[in-house]
Parts: C-alpha cells; sequence; structure tokens
C-alpha cells in the first residue's frame, strides 16, 4: 500500500464533503454524499462553460463604476456574473461555483484583476475596516493591496438580506459599519445566533468550502459594507489558506490539544489561526486583561506569572514566575471556556511565535471555534463551569 499514488485532488474531495458533513451532520450520509457530489460536478462543468464564454483578453484590468445601492425586489433569479452582483441582493444569485480545489493554480495567471476605483476616503475607511481580519493576516503586502483594490462598497437599508442561508456563495463581507443580526434555520424556524456589531466579517464558509450560505445575515439598520467577489477571494485568500495549512498540518498534529480532532477539525483550526510574532519581554497577555484569545506556542518560549498578594490580601506588583511553555504547548484556554478576566500575566522569553485564536464567535468561522472550544473543554475537564462562552 505504502507505493500507491493518490490522485491529486481526492484529499480536498474528500475533506471538503466530511466537512460538511459534520457541519450539516445528515441522516443519510450516502444521499447526501449523492447531492454534494452533483452538485460539485454541475459547478465545475458551469465553470467549464463559463470559460468558453469568457472572451476577456489575459492580464486585462477591469474596471467597475462605483456601486449604487439598488433594490432587490424585481431581480428573482437573475444570473449576475460581476462581482457587483451582492449590491443588487438579487434573493437567489447564480453563480459559477468552482471545485474545491485550493492547489489548482490554473486560473492564477488568467483571471483578470479587479479594481474599483475609491476615493482617498473610501480607502481609509476600508483600511480601517480590514486591518483586524484574520484572514487577511497571511497574505503579502502586494497581495493585500490587490484585496483591497478588488473590494467594493455596499451601502445597505435596514433589514436588507445581504446573505440567505442556503444561496450560493458569490462576495465575502467586511463590515465597515453598522449592525448585522444572524440567523441559522432550526428545526424549521429562524433562529437569531447573534449579531455583528460594526466590525468583523460574514460570507467566508460558503467560498471557502464551496457550500451553501450556512445563515442568513439581515441589517438591523443602515450600514456600509465592503464586498470581495468570489473569484478575487478565491484566487487570493483560499489559496493562501492552503499554504497555511500545509505549513501548519504537521505542526497542528503534534499538539496534544488537537491530536484527537479529525483531520478535516484540525484543518478549521488553522484556517482560524492568526499567527503572532513577539520579541523577548513582550507582554503577550496581563493579568486581570479580558480574556479574548487563546494562543499555542510555535516557536521560542513564554513564561506565566502570577501577581503576588499582601497579608491583608491586597494584590502587590511583585510577580511571580508560575510556569514555562513551549512549542506545541497552549495557554490563554480559559478564554474558550469562561469569560473571566486573565488568571495570569505572559511573557515571550526571546523571539516567540505564537497561533492565535480569537474568542468571538460571531466574528469568524463559528464551527471551528466550537470544535475547539469543545475540544479544550473535554481536555481540561471544564463541562461543569457555568460560563457563556
Ligand atoms: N452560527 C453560524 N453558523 C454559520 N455561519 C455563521 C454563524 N455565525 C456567523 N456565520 C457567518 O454567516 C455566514 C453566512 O454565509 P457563509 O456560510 O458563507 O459564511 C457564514 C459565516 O461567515
Amino acid at each position: 500500500m505504502s507505493n500507491v499514488e493518490i490522485p491529486a485532488g481526492l484529499k480536498e474531495l474528500l475533506q471538503g464533503y466530511t466537512v460538511e458533513v459534520l457541519r450539516r451532520k445528515p441522516p443519510n450520509l450516502v444521499e447526501f454524499a449523492v447531492q454534494h457530489f452533483t452538485r460539485i460536478l454541475e459547478n465545475q462543468k458551469n465553470e467549464q462553460q463559463a470559460r468558453k464564454h469568457n472572451s476577456k483578453p489575459a492580464g486585462k484590468e477591469v474596471t467597475f463604476e462605483p456601486v449604487s445601492n439598488k433594490s432587490n425586489e424585481n431581480d428573482e433569479d437573475e444570473e449576475v456574473e460581476t462581482p457587483r452582483s451582492r449590491t443588487g441582493r438579487s434573493r437567489r444569485v447564480a453563480v459559477c461555483a468552482e471545485a474545491y480545489d485550493p492547489d489548482d493554480d490554473a486560473d492564477d495567471n488568467t483571471e483578470p484583476q479587479v479594481v474599483h476605483p475609491k476615493t482617498d476616503e473610501q480607502r481609509q475607511r476600508l483600511q480601517d475596516a480590514c486591518k483586524d481580519i484574520l484572514l487577511f493576516k497571511t497574505l503579502e503586502k502586494d497581495q493585500f493591496s490587490e484585496v483591497l483594490d478588488a473590494m467594493f462598497e455596499v451601502l445597505v437599508k435596514p433589514q436588507d438580506h445581504i446573505i440567505d442561508q442556503g444561496d450560493d456563495g458569490d462576495n465575502f463581507y467586511v463590515i465597515d459599519k453598522g449592525v448585522y443580526d444572524i440567523f441559522v434555520a432550526k428545526d424549521g424556524a429562524r433562529v437569531c445566533v447573534g449579531k455583528y456589531n460594526n466590525k468583523g466579517s460574514f460570507g467566508e464558509l460558503a467560498l471557502m468550502y464551496n457550500t451553501p450560505r450556512a445563515a442568513t445575515i439581515v441589517a438591523t439598520d443602515e450600514g456600509t459594507l465592503w464586498g470581495l467577489d468570489r473569484a478575487t477571494f478565491h484566487r487570493l485568500i483560499v489559496k493562501n489558506n492552503a499554504k497555511k495549512r500545509r505549513m501548519y498540518e504537521a505542526f497542528i498534529e503534534c499538539v496534544p490539544l488537537l491530536n484527537c480532532l479529525e483531520l478535516s477539525e484540525r484543518m478549521k483550526i488553522v484556517d482560524v489561526l492568526g499567527v503572532r510574532t513577539f520579541n523577548d519581554g513582550d507582554r503577550i497577555i496581563a493579568q486581570g486583561d479580558k480574556a479574548d484569545c487563546f494562543y499555542i506556542v510555535e516557536s521560542g518560549e513564554v513564561k506565566i506569572l502570577i501577581r503576588t498578594k499582601t497579608k491583608a490580601g491586597q494584590q502587590d506588583n511583585t510577580e511571580v514566575e508560575v510556569a514555562r511553555c513551549s512549542r506545541g504547548q497552549y495557554f490563554g484556554e480559559l478564554a474558550l471556556v469562561t469569560n473571566k478576566p486573565r488568571a495570569a500575566s505572559v511573557y515571550a522569553v526571546g523571539a516567540t511565535k505564537c497561533l492565535g485564536l480569537l474568542n468571538n464567535h460571531h466574528s469568524f468561522h463559528h464551527n471551528a471555534q466550537m470544535d475547539l472550544k469543545h475540544t479544550v473543554r473535554r481536555k481540561l475537564g471544564f463541562w461543569n463551569i457555568k460560563s457563556n462562552a
């Protein structure tokens, strides 16, 4: 068996199916497989056809007019080809969805670069909105600027449906301003599972895993979003993420906390990890602060210190070292299970690189965060802790 050649794309195909099964928990796996793979096949056919009809010369720069806030009432079932489709907000958009194959570089040199011209004021707002978006963190500088060029402004009105659960994915969205409710269908009803409040991003799941939209997102007020079309998201973000997965696959396998997870679950966790580097003495966590991030040490070392108490029970400013963590070990895990403030401070010892996971289950990749939270709880025996995490 050791010399068997694995056909290209098999791993991603099975991985995509596994991810979907874990997310949707279908009652009949075979029936679900038929639906899933039929959909991928149709998408592939659509894409081939679209390529045939695409007469744009290779490498030509395409520009678009600034977007308007078009009403969605009359464009049911409209087939839209440009990245502006979301601004039309048709309830069901037909997009040419590609099969999930992050390693397929075939289109990289032929896809035209999308540029939406922006004023200085728009660019400044866009940069502010995007600076903390985890998915953009692994991009090189020129890739990031390509992403910013391709993003387009979307003005939303109260009750606008930005995304409808079950639709094909057209764009990824970064929030500039506004409050957006998240609804997920459960037992035939629509349940509000959270909200985005003036920051964050959504709409990445359908584009990353080539699946239908997993939630409905509705604007509660007037707001502004930045959209990124599917093709650019795929070309720059999905492919970068695939590199990140390859880079961290072996490392994540050695992290004891995560080795009870399935490969697909581990990979989802890699998708949501952000890399942070620290210099000797940098404080990574401060005792008493709000706990919002969990870390795994990738290289280097950290030391954990606790402030001592005086005889009267008052805290003084002397810190006592209680532990150290090195490669593969984790800290800040309480952020994933309780909402209590940080119980200790953590400092880098020498140059240190950590993988961080933000504890904000509405902002990004809900399922992977839940997987990780459950694992941490299981491992640490935290099931009985009363928390709203
Ligand atoms: N609980 C949740 N389940 C699924 N998607 C969620 C949830 N919370 C937020 N989302 C976001 O809602 C988006 C809906 O479109 P996507 O499935 O492309 O990506 C989804 C996530 O970005």
